[in-house]
């Protein structure tokens, strides 16, 4: 006598759909580090403006969070109808994968940023498909749900850089919907596709869509209101003469990066900001989960 299967086809089918789009995360995560030429920001060539991170940390931090953001997906559709009690449970998944993440890094805030907007919207892509402004509008309305399990204070730099600069920071964006990955990291990857930019080429200048204008806190934090400026006006710079994949394009990076290595400061929200983009994208896409990632656990 055989024991009776306790799993019912939809649930089958909602764990095969979460641990997809935690693979898709991790995929976004994984591409997100080894891009290069990124300014002050880890990539293939370097730890950029930090001292204590490497783009196989990054990558080993990344596929850590694999299970985490598939708890947080399976989450996102078996709590389809109770958005405080889904809010509670993604911030208690949220915090143990912060958890985990210091485990894999050794201590080191490798994706803190990118476990709370890749984490929101998997939650929010398990319950709407594949349309990624439906995705990032649940996803917003979950942030702006208030969490009894979390500390009234984090203590976090990126903390104390809102209060001292009035700005929102990551749960800001979190709260208005990610306008930086809907309205300005999707479409300029989309419009330097289409006019021919190498892949590689439309995602560094994705990323520079979103730091022409973001309130960055990982800047505010180590460098104050001129590291900020200095970034967001650098990257505009870029773009203004046609973006990476042009030779006044790659002159104006090269002061952009040269001045941020001078501040000893890194776009790590903007950063994060590109993953989540390069997450939706994928699911956008139906991109083909790489053997690679299928095979983490
Ligand atoms: C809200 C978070 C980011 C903590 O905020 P805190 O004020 O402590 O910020 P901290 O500076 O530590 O981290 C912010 C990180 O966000 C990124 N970031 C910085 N600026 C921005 C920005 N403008 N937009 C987006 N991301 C940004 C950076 O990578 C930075 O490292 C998050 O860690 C959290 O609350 N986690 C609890 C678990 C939870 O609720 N999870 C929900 C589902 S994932
Ligand atoms: N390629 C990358 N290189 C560097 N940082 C990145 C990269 N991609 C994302 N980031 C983000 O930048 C953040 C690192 O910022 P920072 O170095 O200011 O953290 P920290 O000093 O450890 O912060 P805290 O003191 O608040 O813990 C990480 O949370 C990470 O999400």
């Amino acid at each position: 006598m055989t024991a009776a299967n306790p799993f019912t086809t939809r649930d089958v089918d909602a764990i095969d759909q979460a641990l997809h789009l935690a693979d898709h995360a991790v995929a976004a995560l994984v591409d997100e580090a080894m891009l290069t030429p990124k300014p002050g920001l880890v990539d293939l060539r370097g730890a950029g403006a930090h001292h204590d991170l490497s783009w196989p940390l990054m990558c080993a931090s990344a596929c850590a969070l694999r299970s985490a953001f598939a708890q947080m997906a399976l989450a996102g559709s078996r709590i389809a109808d109770d958005d405080d009690l889904l809010r509670r449970r993604i911030g208690a998944i949220g915090r143990d994968a912060e958890a985990t993440m210091m485990a894999a890094s050794g201590g080191i805030n490798t994706h803190r940023g990118a476990i709370w907007a890749l984490g929101l919207l998997v939650t929010a892509a398990a319950a709407t498909g594949p349309d990624v402004v439906r995705i990032a509008a649940r996803a917003g309305r979950l942030a702006r749900i208030g969490d009894p399990g979390a500390p009234a204070s984090t203590g976090h730099k990126g903390e104390r850089a809102c209060i001292e600069h009035g700005v929102g920071g990551a749960r800001g964006q979190a709260r208005a919907g990610f306008p930086h990955v809907v309205g300005h990291a999707l479409p300029m990857l989309k419009l330097a596709r289409a006019r021919g930019d190498a892949e590689h080429h439309a995602r560094v200048n994705a990323l520079l869509a979103v730091m022409a204008t973001l309130d960055d806190t990982c800047l505010l934090a180590r460098g104050g209101k001129k590291a900020l400026a200095a970034a967001q006006d650098g990257a505009r710079r870029v773009l203004a003469a046609g973006g990476i994949a042009t030779p006044n394009g790659r002159r104006a990076f090269g002061v952009l990066e040269a001045r941020l290595k001078r501040m000893h400061v890194s776009p790590g929200g903007a950063a994060d900001l590109l993953a989540a983009a390069l997450l939706l994208d994928r699911i956008e896409r139906g991109v083909a989960v790489p053997a690679t990632t299928m095979e983490l656990d």
